[in-house]
């Protein structure tokens, strides 16, 4: 089956009104690459400014909270990022579970919250070193798509994003046959999780990716695109990304 890339970017804590600058090179290069998708993931803050400075590329979320409202100090709603016209958010970074104690539970639940308010979510998964080194990464992360991908999840609203932790901004990645072993388990267990939907379903590869590994990366086995991180700051550093994306 042929599946759209997507090239994801996350800006994670960084960023602010003068980096939007960047956006015009990045919805430039998205335009000239109409056969694949391309988004940014900013801080909430930025979420409005930044489609105002770069209309037409999709701009998201980095997290939202599963509940419409209420007592979350410190947390954004759904409805929140909708109104300022994001059209997609992350769940479950690793950074995300590591920083905030984030459980599977509650990623399904931001999943759901996400779909039932229209928007797409890109769900993270991925193993730290000890539980790669341990031979458990395979059992770790289908464990965690058992348990945070809703029921009926579907393709066009659902993407996955393997990233190992020990690759995210360490410059170190997986071999590409590592990546693609692990797409295609990931790939397995959403057969089991949500029948043939799983095979429109888009895997992500994230950590460390660059311009100079991206056409490896991307040309892997069952990977449909990247959540890139830092490389995603600089449209110099992002459009490669794109462009490599666009011509596989
Ligand atoms: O969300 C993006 C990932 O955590 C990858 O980050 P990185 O490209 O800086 O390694």
């Amino acid at each position: 089956m042929t599946r759209r890339k997507l090239i994801a970017g996350n800006w994670k804590m960084n960023g602010d009104l003068a980096s939007l600058a960047e956006l015009g090179g990045i919805a430039i290069a998205a335009q000239n690459a109409p056969g694949i998708d391309v988004a940014i993931a900013v801080p909430a803050t930025l979420i409005a400014p930044a489609i105002a400075a770069a209309p037409g590329l999709s701009i998201g979320a980095q997290d939202v909270h599963w509940s419409a409202k209420g007592a979350h100090t410190g947390c954004i709603s759904v409805a929140m990022i909708a109104e300022a016209k994001a059209e997609f958010s992350i769940i479950g970074h690793s950074e995300r579970r590591a920083d905030n104690g984030e459980t599977d539970a509650q990623v399904k639940s931001k999943a759901e919250a996400l779909h039932a308010g229209g928007l797409d979510a890109i769900l993270c998964v991925g193993e730290t070193l000890d539980e790669r080194d341990a031979g458990q990464a395979v059992a770790v992360v289908t464990g965690q798509l058992a348990a945070s991908v809703p029921e009926g999840a579907a393709a066009d609203w659902l993407s996955i994003a393997y990233e190992p932790v020990w690759a995210i901004g360490t410059g170190r990645t997986p071999t590409v046959s590592d990546v693609a072993a692990m797409h295609e388990a990931i790939r397995t267990k959403l057969r089991e999780l949500i029948g043939a939907e799983a095979d429109a379903m888009r895997l992500l590869y994230g950590g460390s990716v660059t311009g100079d590994n991206a056409t490896e990366l991307l040309g892997a086995s069952d990977v449909d695109g990247a959540l890139v991180g830092g490389a995603s700051l600089t449209a110099a550093k992002f459009v490669p990304i794109v462009e490599a994306g666009a011509r596989l």
